[in-house]
């Protein structure tokens, strides 16, 4: 079974189609990422795909639960870390983990666990005892990731995970996201086509809510007859691949 399947999904906002009848499938364990202009439809695709918007028509399937029919049933096997922070500012490090903990429901043996556990994936035990809301972008997010991590998901969306940050942050954030490819399904959306390229196993792109083309790195190189990674998709979203 696909971790992710789409069938005709589309969402209509009055007279905007902002996703148009996507077809695609993830498969289990793969990192997968979304790119597009912006308008493209990333951010809509996301949220059908995590409940947060219902779409107009057609229907997706997580580890075969539908978006539609199952809503309790996919939430309970996804977690998102979205583009604006989602962390409390005015609580610690390790106070917001142990807040998603108690969200979930955790004993207090379970909880610490958790917490130590991701805090040795994430390396956060510089920053445990620090206010959230004081830290740079980059612990920011990288605690965000790991309050995403809490509840085990089979899916995991990372939407614009270094929108924002230096390269050097950026490139440990890569490290970290490499480091969980294989455990969890990863879908990522980015506007960085290096960074599409060297985490992704396969990337779709997307114009005006459509899906262009999905395939390898290499394999839209070959296809858009270009040397690197982003003329390719510059041919392709400007229609001018050979
Ligand atoms: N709540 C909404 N109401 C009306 N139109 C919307 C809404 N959300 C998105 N749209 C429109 O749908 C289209 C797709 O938007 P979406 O945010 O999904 O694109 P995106 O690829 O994520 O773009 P970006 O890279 O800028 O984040 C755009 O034309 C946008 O204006």
């Amino acid at each position: 079974m696909e971790a992710i399947k789409t069938e005709g999904l589309t969402k209509k906002y009055r007279d905007v189609v902002a996703v148009d009848n996507l077809s695609l499938s993830v498969h289990r364990g793969e990192l997968f990422s979304l790119l597009g202009v912006n308008g493209a439809g990333k951010t809509t695709t996301i949220k059908m795909l995590s409940c947060l918007t219902q779409p107009t028509s057609g229907d997706a399937f997580l580890n075969g639960k539908s978006i539609c029919r199952d809503v309790a049933a996919v939430k309970s096997i996804i977690a998102v870390s979205p583009q604006e922070t989602a962390v409390a500012p005015g609580l610690t490090v390790r106070e917001n983990l142990e807040l998603i903990c108690g969200v979930h429901g955790f004993s207090k043996e379970k909880r610490n666990a958790k917490i130590s556990e991701l805090t040795e994936l994430l390396e956060l035990n510089e920053v445990i005892k620090k206010k959230a809301g004081k830290l740079s972008g980059g612990w920011q997010r990288r605690l965000s990731i790991a309050m995403a991590l809490i509840s085990e998901p089979e899916i995991l969306f990372l939407d614009e995970p270094t929108l924002g940050l230096d390269v050097l942050v950026r490139s440990d954030l890569w490290e970290l996201i490499r480091s969980l490819k294989g455990k969890v399904t990863i879908v990522l959306t980015t506007h960085y086509m290096e960074e599409a390229e060297e985490l992704s196993d396969r990337i779709a792109i997307m114009k005006n809510g459509k899906l262009l083309i999905c395939d390898s790195a290499d394999k839209i190189k070959e296809a858009a007859g270009a040397d690197d990674f982003e003329q390719a998709f510059v041919r392709l979203v400007k229609g001018e691949s050979k």
